[in-house]
């Protein structure tokens, strides 16, 4: 059994979210300790519980200790991920309700089911546009389309918003499996040094039961930084049908090479005009740095690239803790094949070593 010291790094449900996806995709048990020790928070809150069911019910896990606040799992694989039909419903995980995230969970069982026997479909309910999360258009836009390029083809749709504190968003997501080939290391390797010329920068600046006014304030300004900084300007507002009030803004950007993302959220008291700044820093920041690989697509891409059989590199502008935390976790299931040039906090490049043998 892999044991895995949840407080290690980002100490955050990354650590769980990571452990999941491997332990069902090679079979190997996995127990997570300390989960969540460095949150405010600890143990695992409705998110990590509904993914710890969720990646449970693909491979029909034995688990121990899956309980909101546990601070310590044990997850046995009975099966390989099987592929099919399954519902996840994060505000149904705790009486009230939760806005925690459902994109959080694509964290948990994705790659799973990329690794199952045939095509599915999953129904998630929760929050889609909350913080510290990937939002949906992310998801569809960023993620997935990198994914592809290594082989694994999935779908998001998105049929309702949900935003923090309310949630009751609902995204389908469609995974067309399996992967080609056999074995562990199916997925095909990356190098992501150059991401090539600016081809597109669009988003959208998005409320739900509030003024549009605000979602046009968000764009105007948001469209007006990017235009100073000889960049396009096609924010658009837009009113997003959801069960709660929320505002955001997404920002996607697509090189020659690579797509990347930047996105904030309103907040009771913040001006939209803050909400648009902060989004628009945020990726101008990675514009400017001249990096491959935003920061969050850089610890996303880890897990994938760890079950990839060749050489992989990529450039980020940034090292992130929670790359660094992902590295580890993956060391565990697939050895040290990892190579991090550079501090954290800094720019710096990954690299992968091929499987050896
Ligand atoms: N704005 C964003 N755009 C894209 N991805 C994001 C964004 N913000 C966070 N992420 C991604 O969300 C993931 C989870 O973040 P984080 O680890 O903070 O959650 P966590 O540690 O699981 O927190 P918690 O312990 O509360 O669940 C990371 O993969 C990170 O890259």
């Amino acid at each position: 059994m892999i044991v895995l010291d949840g407080s290690y790094g980002e100490g955050g449900g990354q650590i769980l979210r990571s452990a999941l996806a491997l332990s069902a995709i090679t079979g190997r048990p996995v127990r997570v300790e300390n989960i969540r020790a460095r949150r405010p928070n600890p143990g695992l809150q409705a998110q990590h519980l509904s993914a710890v069911k969720a990646a449970a019910a693909l491979c029909h896990a034995q688990v121990q200790g899956a309980a909101l606040g546990s601070t310590a799992l044990t997850f046995i694989p009975q099966s390989p991920p099987a592929p099919g039909a399954y519902t996840v419903d994060v505000g149904a995980a705790r009486a009230g309700g939760s806005a925690g995230s459902v994109t959080l969970i694509l964290q948990a069982i994705l790659l799973p089911l990329a690794y199952a026997s045939g095509s599915s479909r999953v129904t998630l309910r929760g929050g889609t546009h909350v913080p510290w999360s990937p939002p949906f258009h992310y998801v569809r836009d960023v993620l997935l389309p990198t994914l592809s390029r290594m082989g694994l083809h999935a779908e998001v749709h998105l049929e309702r918003w949900g935003w923090y504190p309310v949630g009751g968003g609902e995204i389908h997501l469609y995974v067309h499996g399996p992967l080609e080939g056999e074995g562990l290391y199916r997925l095909k390797p990356l190098t992501l040094t150059e991401r090539g010329p600016l081809r597109r920068l669009w988003g959208w600046a998005a409320v739900s039961n509030l003024p549009l006014e605000i979602a046009k304030r968000m764009a105007g300004r948001a469209n007006r930084l990017l235009r100073e900084a000889g960049l396009p300007d096609e924010v658009e507002a837009i009113l997003a049908e959801s069960p709660g009030p929320g505002a955001g803004i997404f920002l996607i950007a697509e090189y020659a090479n690579i797509r990347a993302g930047a996105s904030a959220y309103g907040k009771k008291g913040l001006p939209a005009e803050r909400v648009a700044e902060e989004a628009v820093s945020g990726f101008l920041a990675f514009h400017r740095s001249g990096a491959a690989v935003d920061p969050h697509l850089a610890d996303q891409l880890i897990l994938p690239l760890a079950l990839s059989p060749g050489t992989s590199r990529f450039t980020t502008s940034c090292i992130t803790a929670h790359l660094l935390t992902s590295i580890w976790v993956a060391c565990h299931f697939v050895g040290d094949r990892f190579e991090v040039i550079g501090e954290e906090g800094d720019p710096g490049e990954v690299r992968v070593r091929p499987v050896e043998g």
